[in-house]
Parts: C-alpha cells; sequence; structure tokens
C-alpha cells in the first residue's frame, strides 16, 4: 500500500503549487520512481473523470474512516478501474474499495454514455492538442532486437501495421528513420516488457534524428565517437545501435544523478562499445589520447526544451511556461561553447548540433555564430549540404535568422505538432575535406600506437596469469 501513499503524497504536493511534475518526481526514491511516476501521471490523465466517479459513488463519505483523502481514493480507484486492480495485499483499504467497485464501475459507464465515448482511452485529458497529433514513437533496440522481430510481436498482441492514428491499435514503420515504429499517441509502453527489457527505447522522432544524421562508423572496430551530453541516453544508445556496438563511444555527463540514470540505461540497452563519463565536456582535453581520436560528436546540451510539447505539465491545467530572453541568452552562449570546444578536437571529421528548442536564439544563431568562431575557421568547418542531413525532410532552418552566414536549407527543424513530432532542430558541421589528409595520417598512427600498447598490455596480464598458475 505504501506505492499507493506515495503516488498520493506526490498530487498532494502537486496541489500545494510545490514544484512541477517532473519536478517532484525527481525527488522520489529511485528504486519505485518510474512505477510511481506512471501511476500519478496516468491518475493526473483521469483526474476529472476519476474525480467525478468517486463523488458519484459516495466513496470518500462511506469510508472516510479508511480512506482520508481524495488524492488517495483517485491514485487507488485509477487502478482499481483503469489499471489490473490494486497492487497491494489485502487490508483494510483494499476492502474499502472493493466494496465499492461494482458502484465506481456503473458510475464510469454512466459518465461514458453521457459523453459518447466507448474507451478508457477516450476520457483522458489531453489539453495541448498537439500532443495528440505526435505517434508514441517506439525505436527498435537492434542491438538486443530487430524491427522484424518486433512487428511480428506487435502483431501476435493484435496490434495491425495500418499506420499508428488508423485504428487505437494501429502502427507503422517510420519513413525517414529505419527501426523507429510509430503507434497512437494514447498508448503506454511503460509496462510492456520489450520496454522493461531494454528491447525497445521510448523516444520521439525528431530526437533520433541527431545520431541518425551524424552516421558515426557502423561494425568498425577502430571507431571513436563522443557524445558529449549524454544522460539520459536516448542518443547514445542510438549511436551505439548505429555503431553495430563496435569500436568506442565515450558518453560524458557532468551531472551526478542524471550521470547514474545514463549508466543505468546502458546496461539495459545492452550498449557494450560504450564508455560512459562523469565528467563536464569543457573540461576534456581535445589532446587527451583516447579522447583526441575522436572523428564524430554529438552534442545535445542542455536547452529550453521550448520544442516539448508532450511534456507532462499540461496535466496541470494554470502551469505556463514563460521563457525569458536572459535565460535563452545564457543557454545560448554555453551551446556555442560546446561546439567551438568540439572543433578543437584534432581528427573530428563531424558534429552534430541539436536542441529540443524552437528559438533562433538556441539555434540558427547558435550555428550563425560557430561558423563565423575562430575555432570554425582554424579547423575548416562548414554546414554539410542538405544531401546529407536528411534531405526529404521538407522543414528546413530559418534563413532569415542565418543573415548570410550559412545555408538554411542545411538545417533540419521540426514544428511541434505539425510535423508529427516535438520541436526539435538539428544542425551538422563537418571538416572540410582539403584540411583532411595530414590528420587522417596521424590518425592512423595514434590508433596504431594505442594498439600496440593494448596489445602489450594484454601480453603483460597473460604473462602475470601464467606465472600466478
Ligand atoms: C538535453 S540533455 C541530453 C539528452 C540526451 N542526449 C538524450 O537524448 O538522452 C542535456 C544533458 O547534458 C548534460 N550537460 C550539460 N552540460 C554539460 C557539459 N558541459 N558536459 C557534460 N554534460 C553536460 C545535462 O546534465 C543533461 O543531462
Amino acid at each position: 500500500m505504501n506505492f499507493y501513499f506515495e503516488a498520493s503524497e506526490v498530487l498532494n504536493r502537486l496541489d500545494a503549487k510545490e514544484g512541477s511534475i517532473k519536478g517532484i518526481l525527481a525527488t522520489l526514491p529511485e528504486n519505485n520512481r518510474s512505477r510511481t511516476a506512471a501511476l500519478v501521471i496516468e491518475t493526473l490523465k483521469y483526474k476529472s473523470v476519476l474525480s467525478d466517479v468517486i463523488k458519484a459513488s459516495k466513496l470518500l463519505t462511506e469510508e472516510k474512516k479508511k480512506i482520508n483523502s481524495l488524492n488517495l481514493a483517485l491514485v487507488l480507484v485509477h487502478d482499481t478501474l483503469l489499471a489490473n486492480g490494486i497492487q497491494a495485499g489485502d487490508g483494510p483499504i483494499k476492502q474499502a474499495i472493493l466494496r465499492h467497485k461494482t458502484r465506481l464501475k456503473s458510475e464510469l459507464q454512466r459518465i461514458k454514455i453521457k459523453r459518447g465515448v466507448k474507451s478508457d482511452l477516450e476520457l483522458a485529458h489531453t489539453s495541448d492538442d498537439r500532443a495528440a497529433k505526435i505517434p508514441r514513437y517506439v525505436r527498435v533496440n537492434t542491438a538486443i532486437w530487430s524491427t522484424e522481430e518486433a512487428i511480428s510481436f506487435y502483431t501476435k498482441r493484435g496490434f495491425q501495421l495500418q499506420g499508428p492514428f488508423a485504428l487505437s491499435k494501429g502502427f507503422g514503420l517510420d519513413e525517414h528513420i529505419p527501426d523507429l515504429l510509430a503507434f497512437n499517441p494514447a498508448l503506454q509502453f511503460r509496462d510492456d516488457p520489450s520496454y522493461k527489457t531494454g528491447k525497445i527505447i521510448l523516444q520521439d522522432k525528431a530526437s533520433c534524428f541527431s545520431a541518425f544524421v551524424l552516421a558515426p562508423p557502423c561494425n568498425d572496430p577502430n571507431a571513436v565517437v563522443i557524445d558529449a551530453t549524454a544522460a539520459p541516453g536516448n542518443k547514445t544508445s542510438h549511436l551505439s545501435a548505429l555503431m553495430g556496438n563496435q569500436g568506442k563511444l565515450y558518453a560524458f555527463e557532468r551531472d551526478k544523478r542524471r550521470f547514474s540514470t545514463l549508466k543505468m540505461m546502458l546496461a539495459k540497452a545492452a550498449c557494450r562499445n560504450v564508455e560512459a563519463i562523469n565528467a563536464d565536456f569543457l573540461t576534456i582535453d581535445p589532446s587527451h589520447p583516447k579522447y583526441s581520436l575522436a572523428t564524430h560528436i554529438l552534442l545535445d546540451p542542455s536547452c529550453s526544451g521550448s520544442g516539448i510539447v508532450n511534456r507532462l505539465d499540461y496535466l496541470l491545467e494554470d502551469e505556463v511556461e514563460v521563457v525569458e530572453e536572459d535565460r535563452l541568452n545564457k543557454l545560448a552562449a554555453f551551446q556555442l561553447m560546446m561546439i567551438k570546444h568540439a572543433m578543437k578536437f584534432p581528427h573530428v571529421q563531424k558534429i552534430v548540433y541539436s536542441t529540443c528548442s524552437i528559438h533562433a536564439t538556441e539555434n540558427e544563431h547558435v550555428v550563425s555564430h560557430a561558423l563565423q568562431s575562430d575555432e570554425a575557421k582554424s579547423s575548416h568547418f562548414k554546414l554539410a549540404p542538405r544531401n546529407d542531413v536528411l534531405p526529404t525532410w521538407n522543414r528546413r532552418g530559418q534563413a532569415e535568422e542565418m543573415k548570410g552566414t550559412g545555408d538554411a536549407s542545411s538545417l533540419v527543424r521540426c514544428s511541434p505538432g505539425e510535423d508529427g513530432t516535438n520541436g526539435f532542430f538539428v544542425s551538422c558541421f563537418i571538416r572540410e575535406h582539403n584540411s583532411v589528409p595530414p590528420q587522417t595520417e596521424s590518425l592512423k598512427k595514434r590508433k596504431a600506437e594505442t594498439e600496440e600498447v593494448t596489445a602489450e598490455k594484454r601480453k603483460r596480464k597473460r604473462k602475470k596469469k601464467v606465472k600466478t598458475e
């Protein structure tokens, strides 16, 4: 029953306006956090219906000694009517709900008839219409599963390959990103066994663009790639899968708590070629013997998040996000610093910079400043041509915001709701070819040296083992 007390306490704190949904959930102990979060979010989606059902059934007045708050009643009635029942042993609270189960069910049915809806899903609160137009994207984690296996798995479970909006159990293959499936937006996958075992990653389509555009070397044991801002790790596991789990992927994350989430996520997704490092990317020396070998860098730094429309706070009707100019400028200065730092890595050929922001301040303006920087000039970086950056995606960068510093058609934008994704921005810097050869030679030399050292180490280890035997 503690699980229900914890969830109802979160609802109490939200009522008391102690923080945002995400913020309050982040303060819960990690062991039970995702389960409690799922219950809180689902309960909020149906809060108005559940409140009406509870009121009409007189549950709180008749059982006030056992169930003393509306929020506790909400989470318990949610699980009784809309999930698989109360997940707790028999006790006075569960008995109190069960005594009212028939009444609660018939009140729910009455509301459905009144509203002319057939399924429970249609009762869910989706106040941001744009969120309802974004499919629930499921990326097949090819480190563990194949898309064919996933399609067969979901088909056996009653899903039909007819696109995400044709039916409530319809799904489809995405046209831009390989191994990405799109389901109906109302569906949840947190309890799905394929999610729990890391076979699928729940990742918005636009967020898959970054790793896809970076296109790291595939199945190359010598590949060296950096994910500079990795947690929670969706793009890291995508990169790792695209690399065929081979070579080396260094994943930096400066925040300690987010770093432990990253580690957990990478273990679950079976990423064997990733070394996660709890460090600030800006403090990493570009001439470091290991990291300097990187040829591809992904930069998906902290941003305003203004493109995310399926974030949770629409569930709290009166929360409004105010984006302050000053905050945007500070973020943009930091984002530019990150790009300039990435450009200092001697062997890097490709840098993808992405944000989930819709503001030109964090997108075109940052790219424009990066292109004009000393780092870009001395290392010969320019924007990759449209042909190499999702050429068939129609929404491109805003030319007027580039002020003639680069070709806006090289940039990708996603508009929340309109494009079936959250708001997103992707840019790709490449080093001009005529500046490559000397670096390629020294890279080869460095790789050979590293391999030599590793072989020597292995040899020493073997000798030591033989000795001790
Ligand atoms: C937008 S999130 C990255 C999301 C991630 N790419 C994904 O798809 O799962 C930005 C992350 O970068 C981290 N971060 C910000 N500045 C950093 C820095 N200088 N070095 C390393 N990590 C940083 C933040 O703590 C945050 O976890």
